[in-house]
């Protein structure tokens, strides 16, 4: 095989794959490299088969509020999880399919097998030893599972192996409460597992605003039991699982573990490169270029651990891809930081988390959806959104979300967020009536009335102050 190549890029997910549409724009001398199963993790193992699984999940949960808009026999309904689960891997088939496609097309360009560098300019493979002008990692992440749980066998679960299952048990552990563990143990306990939900911290999702995330624990607690604050320790029993956390002690099928992921940087021979790395093991890298030190090697997706989100991944492996062939790379700027995680009430984050504020030099507004009009009718009327704009000029800083509809909500005010809208900007927009919309425009109205400047237009209308018409 030829072994010159201008582009080496390692790892065929959705990083990778953007990096190859860039590349081969301006040369068919790549390479592209998988270790392991083709197919992404996002259609293979993550964020499709798991929302196949939570709109089963939702599907069957509806019946909860039928009694209450008058409809009987609700009762009468039952799910067939096995069904739910042939349902959630033919989609998976379906969609791991479509991206088979494009590195099938690829022919020689693209090989399997597991590559090591051995320096800024060579990967081997097997025995064969490749130079190149320039390397991209997007070798993807992997499921965190420590040590000493890994003796649990087939008892522990990851996303890995859990979609594989052809059924699921009666009683479950889940393991983390970040974006995994809180849509799964929902989607779990939504078809009839009984879930405990285990989290080392107090965070949920992620969430850093305290109103907010008290809402987000409220909301999950009526449906499955959370236990936080207290060291997990897990053994194996005759028939299943002990979890033991604090004062908790119970014995459960099957443990799903969710408590992160780890970049897969290990044997690839990234201490070739001659850069210190940190402790995680990572390479110092610029977010806006990708680029490893000033080497000829750049780094995009889940294997930076920067922000392992799909989006983000795919920019990521442009990024890399055009950076790849430059004669100087480009810093590109990043995207208003955004993450949806898709529970019910959903629960998203924009642009500064509650965190990163300075609180003195911000304005707060916040909506609590339990009395909002059109959530009210839906019976959605669940959560709380807390939006932070600057009190010099009103502009919209972020926002932290806890519900009905929270990924369009989070859209539109990462728009307004990455367009640098004031709250008089966005509160001059049309909002139609009756929708969720109109609890955002509360909140945005809340602080428009702490700032002290109006402006002479349409912004400036108030709320009528009734549940019915706000
Ligand atoms: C359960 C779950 C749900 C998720 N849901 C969402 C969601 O709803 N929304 C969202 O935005 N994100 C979601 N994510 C995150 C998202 O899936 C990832 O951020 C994204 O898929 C990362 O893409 P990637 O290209 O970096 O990695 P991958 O798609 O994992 O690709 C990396 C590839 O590199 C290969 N590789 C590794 N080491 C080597 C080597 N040495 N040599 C050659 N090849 C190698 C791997 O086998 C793999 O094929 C979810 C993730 C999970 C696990
Ligand atoms: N909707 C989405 O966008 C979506 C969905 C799923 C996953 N993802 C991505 O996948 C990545 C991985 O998700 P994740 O949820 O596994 O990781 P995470 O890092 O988001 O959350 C892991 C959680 O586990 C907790 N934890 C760590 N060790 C623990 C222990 N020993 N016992 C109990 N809890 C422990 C952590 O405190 C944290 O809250 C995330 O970065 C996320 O961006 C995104």
């Amino acid at each position: 095989m030829t072994t010159n190549f201008d582009v080496i890029i390692i790892g065929a997910g959705s990083a990778g794959l953007a990096a190859v549409r860039e590349v081969r724009k301006q040369t068919e001398r790549f390479l592209l490299i998988n270790d392991g199963p083709y197919g992404t993790t996002c259609a293979r193992v993550g964020c499709m088969p798991s929302k196949a699984l939570i709109e089963a999940a939702n599907a069957y949960h509806a019946r909860n509020k039928a009694e209450r808009f008058g409809i009987r026999g609700s009762e009468h309904l039952s799910i067939d999880v096995a069904v739910v689960l042939q349902r959630v891997r033919a989609l998976r088939d379906r969609f791991v399919g479509r991206v088979l496609k494009a590195t099938d097309a690829m022919g020689v360009r693209s090989i399997a097998g597991r590559a090591r560098l051995l320096s800024p300019r060579q990967v081997a493979v097997g025995d064969d030893i490749l130079e190149t002008r320039s390397i991209i990692i997007a070798t993807g992440s992997r499921p965190v599972v420590p040590t000493a749980w890994q003796a649990l066998g087939e008892r522990l679960l990851t996303t890995d192996t859990f979609f594989e299952q052809e059924t699921l048990p009666g009683r479950m552990a889940v393991i983390g409460l970040g974006a995994i563990g809180v849509e799964m143990a929902q989607a779990l306990s939504r078809l009839g597992v009984d879930v405990h939900a285990f989290g080392k911290g107090e965070r949920i999702a992620g969430v850093s605003d305290p109103a907010v995330a008290k809402a987000v624990r409220k909301a999950l607690e009526d449906e499955f039991s959370i236990h936080t604050g207290h060291e997990v320790g897990l053994c194996a029993t005759a028939d299943g699982v002990r979890v033991q956390a604090g004062p908790v002690d119970i014995e459960v099928d099957r443990v799903l573990v969710a408590v992160g992921r780890k970049p897969n940087l290990d044997d690839l021979g990234i201490e070739t490169l001659g850069v210190s790395l940190d402790k995680r093991g990572l390479p110092p890298f610029d977010r806006n270029s990708l680029q490893i030190a000033d080497l000829p090697v750049f780094i995009a997706g889940d294997a930076n651990a920067d922000a392992s989100l799909l989006h983000e991944a795919a920019d990521e492996g442009y990024i890399a891809g055009v950076n790849a062939l430059a004669s100087e790379p480009t810093r590109f700027c990043r995207r208003t930081p955004l993450a949806i995680v898709f529970s019910d009430p959903g629960i998203a984050s924009v642009g500064q988390r509650f965190s990163d504020l300075n609180e003195a030099q911000c304005l707060i507004g916040s909506i609590d959806f339990g009395s909002q009009g059109r959530a009210l009718t839906a019976q959605r009327n669940q959560g709380l959104m807390r939006v932070y704009a600057s009190a010099d000029d009103g502009r919209l800083l972020g926002a932290e979300i806890c519900a009905p509809a929270a990924e369009h909500m989070a859209h539109l005010l990462a728009l307004a967020v990455e367009r640098r809208l004031a709250v008089h900007d966005f509160l001059a927009m049309p909002f139609y009536h009756p929708v969720l919309e109109e609890g955002l425009r509360s909140a945005l109205r809340e602080i428009a009335g702490k700032l002290s400047h109006r402006r002479p237009d349409l912004s400036a209308c108030e709320a009528y102050q009734a549940e019915a018409l706000d």
